[in-house]
């Protein structure tokens, strides 16, 4: 009836996991308590889940992704207080197989969970703002991609509890991940959750190219779009070619260890370097997916407080353009040591090396762009300024290791591990960060705490280099990654000095979420009424904060570059139309909601073997999806004196600052665009 499931797959005997279990059942009942208690279920319902609104959905995406930050970062404290352990004869507090399974969710959560949720959260706030659009081009399917995310985090949660998760490394590289080598359920778990929210991942990359290529405000060339949103075409474009490599890969070992095939074992004709290849050839673009966003996010915020236009423009889109491409050119540096040959690393190392030239003028753009400006040092300018100075130390230990006879005596050694933490960290977490700062305001129209926010920062960045420059030492010195316990006492100063760092982090992780607490406490003082805190230069601050859910009542018209910025110079930034037009909406809809739910009963059934309720799920998927398709009533009609009514109320305090000054002729303006 229950396939493998029995009860015996929760793991009563480990306390560890039992205390945990029991803290998330407390405080998930507290949650749900609370919610109750205020009486915001049909709130939550009707506003939030089955909402179709860009804004929403990305908030909802990164309150995703900063709550599997602590989960990704409780798994990390663990790693380095076994480390600082486990030396010579002592043997830590974890056992083996459970370090295994520690590593391998922490790499997965961090990367699909964590870091990919927070910068399509991103996207999903920013872009249709920067491109004066009302929403994305398929809004439902939006709401689908988040959901079918979150069934991923559903199932790779379920398996700290129900089961195991896999012992194999955050890419499951057979053999070890083949049936016969891990027969318990967690390679399943890893393939069942990437599959969904790499689906959703795969669903949002279409939704953001179309949205890009076709949304634009009128007037707004594609060499007139901001840079971030270039970034986001670029990371989208990435995603839409590597994800399905990635789902091919995963559906291969899927057939190994469901229906017997032999694709990637040895005998029968398999070969596991086909995995290795595959895998690579999604996993290379998608550190590149991840950090792209980070480099738009960057950009926005150098050009806004230094005061300037972004220094290079069209080479600053050239080279995230010449990283997408040659992003593409690069896996096989992770297996230079697998018997490629001589010409083949080398032809790899160089490509890799020549990715440093685009990244290079990225840099020296935005110091130019700092350069004789007005410096505002807020707290994104500090992100962004810990991010340059980390980010070209993780990048040139990268560098060093695309030199093949160097990656043969660094490769999978502590070295690597600093290498790819120092770019990740330094590149992508501080990139989510400031644009977390820096969007904030446009999201829920107060700035957030700059006192907590600087703690924040100064606690992740010197505990970065606690944490991981002995890393660097520590690889050089011969030791290798994913050890449990280590023969060599000589080490072990070293990682007691990491897991010092770890805590500075966590001291960063508890000040972002204090930052968070005190920034809603005290939002009436926090409230930005202007809708434009920092003096911004793109579309995104010409509305108001909190955006009304049309986003722009008149759509904006672009001649330039800066569009806004030049408007504020030119006075004409805020004007109200004679007439107002009604607007074409789409409307909220659960069924995303429920094809996630389903998906979750799918993957939870074939991790089990329980093929009555996977053929439920999938029915219910399909079905939900169906219902989808024949409902005629998704969209509706806001009447142009209800948008007048809500831009009065938008406009007025502007107004009294005399920000609003002439009335366009909206005819002809309208009838233009
Ligand atoms: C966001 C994530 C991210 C980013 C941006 C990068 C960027 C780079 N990475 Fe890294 N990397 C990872 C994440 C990332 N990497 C991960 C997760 C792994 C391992 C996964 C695993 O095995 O589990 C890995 C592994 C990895 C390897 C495999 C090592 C091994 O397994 O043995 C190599 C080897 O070539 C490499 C190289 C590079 C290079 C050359 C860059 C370049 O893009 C860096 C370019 C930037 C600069 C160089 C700095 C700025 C430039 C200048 C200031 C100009 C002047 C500089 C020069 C001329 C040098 N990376
Ligand atoms: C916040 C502080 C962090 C700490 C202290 C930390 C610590 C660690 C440790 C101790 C390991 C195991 C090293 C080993 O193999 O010996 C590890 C592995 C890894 N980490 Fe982190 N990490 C952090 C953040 C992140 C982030 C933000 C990401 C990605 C977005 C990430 C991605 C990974 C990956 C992919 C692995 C490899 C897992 C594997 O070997 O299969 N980490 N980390
Ligand atoms: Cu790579």
């Amino acid at each position: 009836m229950f396939g493998k499931l029995t009860l015996s797959a929760i793991p009563f005997d480990q306390p560890i996991i039992m205390g945990t279990l029991l803290m998330v059942m407390l405080g998930g009942a507290a949650l749900l308590g609370f919610v109750t208690y205020q009486r915001k279920w049909a709130y939550l319902w009707s506003e939030w889940f089955t909402t179709v609104d860009h804004k929403k959905i990305g908030v909802m995406y990164i309150i995703m992704a900063l709550v599997m930050l602590l989960r990704g970062f409780a798994d990390a404290i663990m790693m380095r207080t076994q480390q600082a352990m486990a030396s010579a004869d002592a043997a830590g507090y974890l056992p083996p197989h459970h370090f295994d399974q520690v590593f391998t969710a922490h790499g997965d959560i961090m990367i699909f969970f964590m870091a990919m949720p927070f910068i399509t959260g991103l996207m999903n706030l920013v872009v249709p703002l920067q491109i004066g659009a009302r929403d994305v081009a398929y809004p439902f399917l939006n709401s689908l991609s988040f959901w079918l995310t979150a069934g991923g985090v559903v199932l790779i949660m379920a398996s700290l509890f129900i089961g195991d998760f896999a012992a194999t490394g955050w890419l499951a590289y057979p053999p070890l991940s083949e049936l016969k080598y891990s027969p318990t359920v967690g390679v399943d778990y890893y393939i069942w959750s990437l599959q969904l929210s790499g689906l959703g991942t795969t669903l949002s990359g279409i939704n953001f190219i179309v949205t890009i290529l076709k949304m634009r405000a009128p007037g707004m060339t594609l060499m007139k779009m901001p840079v971030f949103t270039w970034t986001a075409l670029v990371t989208n474009i990435l995603i839409v070619a590597a994800f399905p490599v990635l789902t091919v890969a995963l559906a291969l070992l899927g057939a190994d260890r469901y229906l017997g095939m032999h694709f990637f074992t040895n005998d029968a004709g398999g070969n596991a370097m086909m995995y290795v290849n595959l895998i690579w050839i999604w996993g290379h673009p998608e550190v590149y997916i991840l950090i792209l966003p980070c480099f738009g996010a960057y950009s926005e915020i150098i050009a806004t407080f230094s005061g300037k236009p972004l220094f290079g423009y069209k080479s600053m889109v050239y080279a995230t353009a010449a990283i997408g491409v040659l992003s593409f050119l690069v896996w096989l540096h992770h297996f230079f040591t697998m018997g490629s040959g001589a010409s083949v690393n080398a032809f790899f190392g160089i490509m890799t090396m020549i990715i440093s030239v685009p990244t290079g003028v990225k840099l020296f753009n935005w110091l130019f762009t700092m350069y004789r400006g007005r410096v505002r040092f807020t707290v994104p300018v500090l992100w962004t300024i810990g991010f340059m100075v980390t980010f070209v130390i993780g990048g040139v230990t990268g560098v060093l290791m695309a030199v093949p006879g160097a990656d043969f005596v660094l490769h999978n050694s502590l070295f690597l591990i600093a290498h790819f933490h120092n770019t990740i960290i330094g590149g992508v977490v501080f990139g989510c960060l400031a644009a977390m700062n820096y969007w904030f305001p446009k999201a829920f129209g107060f700035k957030l705490a700059e006192r907590w926010g600087k703690a924040s920062f100064w606690c992740w960045l010197v505990g970065f280099y606690v944490a991981f420059m002995p890393l660097y030492i520590l690889g050089l010195k011969g030791m290798t990654r994913r050890m449990n316990h280590y023969a060599n006492p000589d080490w072990q100063p070293y990682l007691i000095v990491a897991l010092i760092g770890a805590v500075i982090i966590l001291f960063g992780i508890f000040f972002t979420v204090l930052q968070l607490y005190v920034s809603v406490r005290d939002r009436v003082t926090l409230r930005d009424p202007s809708g434009d805190p920092w003096g911004g230069r793109t579309l995104e601050w010409s509305t108001s904060s909190p955006a009304p859910f049309y986003n722009f009542a008149v759509l904006p018209q672009v001649r330039q570059l800066d569009q806004f910025w030049t408007d504020k110079q030119d006075g004409v930034a805020y004007m109200r139309p004679n007439r107002y037009e009604d607007i074409h909406m789409p409307r909220n809809t659960g069924v995303g909601v429920f094809m996630g739910l389903f998906g979750v009963v799918l993957g939870f059934a074939l991790v089990w073997h329980i093929w009555w309720m996977a053929a439920l799920g999938l029915a219910g998927m399909v079905g939900s999806f169906l219902v989808r398709v024949y409902d005629r009533d998704i969209d509706y009609w806001v009447p142009a004196a209800e948008v007048e009514r809500i831009e009065r109320a938008r406009l007025a305090p502007l107004q009294k600052v005399g920000l609003v000054t002439v009335a366009v002729p909206a005819d002809d303006e309208q009838k233009a665009a």
